[in-house]
């Protein structure tokens, strides 16, 4: 009997189940990875749906994928093209059985596989589908997922009590790969002449990271301190990319936790990285409650939104500002030019930029979420479109009023500007206390600091004279 394991966002050998089961039930598995078209779609605000730098990481980490396949006596067919006529035809042409799968919960992803599942039955063929992306099992909660709490605190309170994480699968010994059939090429991502991502895709570099970060470094006894920074590679674990496409499973980083907890020191630090993968865990049980809910203008909330945001061509130019890092203020831009560089920005960056399109620009914050889709190395329709909800006010946030004051944020989280300073150069020499509220610098004060309003740097979108009060933002 022989297998396909049709490769999703599951992109590891390592605590695979779908991977091991197979492995029990045949030594015939045949592993493929479909690159779907579909993906790279144009979003009508124009930008693709995957752009270069998270195809990019895409594409290394399904490289990476063959080769360890390929290190455990297997190998990686990879096609592009609509899965649910690839696999399908695949299928036929190997005389394989069945197709074994990671189980999704968005709109997307389900459509391919209730099409697939239709061929494949349509053919006397089966797909077994194995829920494999959070810690906690969607069987293993402590309720029913439709009575999942709308509040996080009360469902970390209740998953902490009563829930359990099941035990790691193995990697399988004793994989075989005898076809004959054209392997296939990942395809060539567009020249990414400007992106500069700090990692690399695949299960070999989230093992590098996890083992650096844990045992070399040793920054986990730190993590609860250092997690609000925003500029470097150490102040937070940077795993989520690889979580995002499955190159790392949350078990196992719960494992090293475990396993740090003993060797080394068990903290407050060592608790929080637990505590944030329940985050993950949280918003994809949201978006399994909800459904569709999750991608509409209102989320969560039944009654309409009150004011609709504009979709005028000035919206538009106004969120181009935003999306290209060219609003005038200083934290938002440094952030957004991070996300176009490098594919990745900090969850303290999120959480501002997030706020200002939705709170100061007053944007669709779904067309924020778009970007980020579009943007962003750890797109997770789940994490992503739950945390732009929460950030909207039309999530679960139990303080929906929570207002970012962009500027007390940046001098409290980014004191010496050295964050802003690193990504908008131009401003080097605006002294720390004058860089975050670089708009209101007199014409003197700008010939001083060498630094032309309008000319170097834009003339900001907002007044920011209204920020600098007390705000309940940290
Ligand atoms: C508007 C917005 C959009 C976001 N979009 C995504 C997304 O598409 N994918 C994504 O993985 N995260 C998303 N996040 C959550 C968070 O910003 C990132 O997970 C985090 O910054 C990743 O960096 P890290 O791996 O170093 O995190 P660490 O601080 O080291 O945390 C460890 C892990 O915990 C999980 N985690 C931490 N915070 C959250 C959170 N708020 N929600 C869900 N999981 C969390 C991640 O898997 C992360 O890798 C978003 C947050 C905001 C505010
Ligand atoms: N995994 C995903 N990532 C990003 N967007 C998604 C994902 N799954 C679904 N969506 C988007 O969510 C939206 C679903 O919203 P909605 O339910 O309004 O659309 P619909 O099901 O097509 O129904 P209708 O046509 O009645 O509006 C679609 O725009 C869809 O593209």
């Amino acid at each position: 009997m022989k297998i396909i394991l049709w490769y999703r966002n599951d992109l590891r050998t390592h605590d695979h189940e779908a991977l091991w089961q197979a492995a029990q039930e045949t030594v015939q598995v045949v592993p493929v990875y479909v690159f779907d078209p579909r993906l790279l779609a144009e979003h009508p605000l124009g930008f693709a749906k995957t752009g270069p730098v998270r195809q990019q990481f895409l594409a290394e980490s399904v490289q990476d994928l063959r080769l360890r396949l390929r290190q455990l006596g297997s190998n990686l067919i990879v096609r592009v093209g609509l899965p649910e006529e690839v696999l399908p035809a695949l299928a036929q042409e190997l005389g394989a059985e069945a197709v074994y799968a990671s189980e999704e919960v968005t709109q997307e992803e389900l459509a391919v596989e209730t099409a697939l599942e239709q061929r494949l039955l349509a053919a006397g063929r089966t797909l077994r589908t194995f829920w494999q992306t959070t810690l906690h099992h969607l069987d293993d909660l402590p309720m029913p997922v439709r009575n999942l709490p709308d509040v996080f605190t009360q469902f970390k309170n209740k998953v902490e009590k009563f829930g359990k994480v099941r035990p790691m699968f193995a990697v399988p010994d004793n994989l075989e790969f005898n076809e004959t059939l054209e392997l296939g090429t990942v395809p060539a991502v567009p020249a990414a002449a400007e992106y500069r991502p700090a990692f690399r895709g695949g299960e070999t570099e989230a093992f590098h990271r996890l083992h650096d970060y844990f045992w070399t470094k040793d920054l986990l006894r730190t993590y609860k301190e250092t997690r609000n920074g925003m500029l470097g590679l150490d102040y937070s674990s940077k795993f989520s990319a690889w979580l995002a496409l499955g190159c790392l499973s949350p078990r196992f980083v719960l494992a090293e936790i475990q396993r740090y907890e003993t060797e080394r020191i068990q903290n407050e630090s060592t608790y929080w990285m637990g505590f944030e993968l329940l985050w993950r865990d949280y918003f994809r049980f949201v978006a399994v409650k909800f459904g569709n809910r999750i991608f509409r203008s209102n989320g969560l909330k039944e009654e309409p939104l009150r004011h609709m945001p504009a979709t005028t061509k000035s919206a538009q130019r106004t969120f181009e500002q935003w999306r290209l890092g060219e609003t005038g203020v200083p934290l938002i831009d440094a952030n957004m030019k991070e996300l176009l560089e490098t594919g990745f920005m900090s969850n303290r960056g999120r959480q501002n930029v997030a706020s200002f399109l939705v709170k100061d620009l007053q944007l669709d914050w779904r067309w924020g979420a778009a970007w980020f889709e579009s943007q962003g190395i750890d797109y997770d329709p789940c994490s992503n479109w739950g945390n732009w909800l929460y950030v909207a006010g039309v999530g679960n946030d139990p303080r929906e009023t929570r207002y970012f004051d962009i500027l007390r944020q940046a001098t409290y989280y980014d004191p010496a500007g050295e964050y802003v300073k690193h990504w908008l150069p131009q401003l080097e020499h605006v002294p720390a206390d004058k860089v975050h509220a670089v708009g209101l610098l007199t014409n003197d004060e700008q010939k001083h600091f060498a630094v032309r309003l309008g000319v170097d740097y834009p003339n900001p979108l907002v007044d920011v004279r209204k920020w600098g009060r007390e705000d309940d933002s940290r």
